[in-house]
């Protein structure tokens, strides 16, 4: 990969560290998320799945480092968690879907023709029929196929799905998930947080786990091991809220992350420490969340807070 056109799809991270009020909620993630790769983000509550995509996205700011997914921002769909969209918005399923289109044809560029794309959409998810259905009158599951249709119009290089399954029926999410191979199929890259983990085994070739920091990233059969999922629950239960930011280029500490292959999957599906020749094992360091937060406030002191 060499920047440029050749990112068309990846998505790369250098150094990024996420946060807010200058809080990190994911720190230094570096590597690849390669074109067509369809990869869940798995991590215990609060261990900065949601930030991640958001950070992508560019609805937050990197407070250090680079994301780095385009070539353009508009080629990046993404579905945030339900509990973040307004469904009280008096708008039906068909205009809801036709949100999609804005993008890729513009506002007036042949409306019969979008009008047949959102009825195929709407077909593809489903909801034939319900397209006058204001949308607060639907189920979960029926408002989550009508999300999923504004994603299919969008017809995005990049997909990125907050917790797309949780609370949604099994039939629907069969469905959905049904979509999500489609896109995988057609090349599209798929980033999705999920908390089902034998539904990632099933359907995600790839995965990465997090716990405010990547803890493993690679193919997910070798990296939803119990000792990394367990090292994931430490780490992110000895999280410190209030720990700042320390600069990447400054951070002595910074070759602990994994490091997937540039092109992603092929990756490291051990945790990092192991294949970089540091003594940070499971075993080895029971405690390292704890030796983190004080890493953290060591840095601060050392390096300042990055303003
Ligand atoms: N808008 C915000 N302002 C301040 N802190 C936030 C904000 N959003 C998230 N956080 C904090 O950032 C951290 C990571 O949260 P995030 O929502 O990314 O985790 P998550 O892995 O998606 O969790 P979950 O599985 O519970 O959805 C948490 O400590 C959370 O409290």
């Amino acid at each position: 990969m060499n920047g440029g056109s050749a990112l068309t799809g990846a998505i790369r991270f250098r150094g990024l560290t996420l946060g807010y009020d200058r809080h990190p909620a994911v720190h230094h993630l570096d590597g690849t998320i390669a074109a067509g790769d369809l990869l869940a983000v798995v991590g215990p509550n609060g261990a900065g799945k949601s930030t991640l995509l958001k950070g992508i996205v560019g609805e937050i700011r990197p407070l250090d480092g680079t994301v780095e997914a385009g070539p353009r921002s508009g080629a990046i769909a993404y579905l945030p968690q339900a509990a973040e969209i307004d469904r009280s918005f008096p708008v039906s399923v068909l205009d809801l879907a036709a949100m999609g289109l804005w993008r890729p044809l513009g506002a007036w560029r042949s409306l019969a023709r979008q009008r047949s794309r959102l009825i195929e959409a709407l077909a593809a998810v489903g909801l034939t029929g319900f397209e006058d259905r204001p949308i607060g009158t639907l189920s979960g599951g029926q408002f989550q196929r009508a999300l999923f249709a504004r994603l299919i119009l969008q017809d995005a290089r990049i997909i990125l799905l907050d917790e797309p399954f949780t609370g949604i029926d099994e039939r629907t999410t069969a469905d959905l998930l049904a979509l999500i191979r489609g896109w995988h199929g057609e090349g599209r890259t798929v980033v999705a947080a999920l908390h089902d983990l034998a539904q990632v085994r099933a359907h995600f070739p790839s995965t990465l786990v997090i716990a405010r920091r990547p803890i493993a990233w690679g193919p997910t059969r070798e990296v939803l091991t119990p000792p990394v999922l367990a090292r994931a629950l430490r780490l992110s239960e000895a999280w410190d809220e209030a720990a700042a930011i320390c600069r990447h280029d400054a951070h002595h500490d910074a070759h602990h992350e994994v490091h997937p292959a540039d092109g992603a999957a092929a990756a490291e599906p051990h945790e990092h420490g192991q294949s970089h020749g540091h003594d940070h094992g499971p075993a080895a360091h029971d405690h390292r969340g704890h030796e983190h937060r004080h890493d953290h406030h060591h840095d601060h002191a050392r390096h300042g807070a990055v303003s």
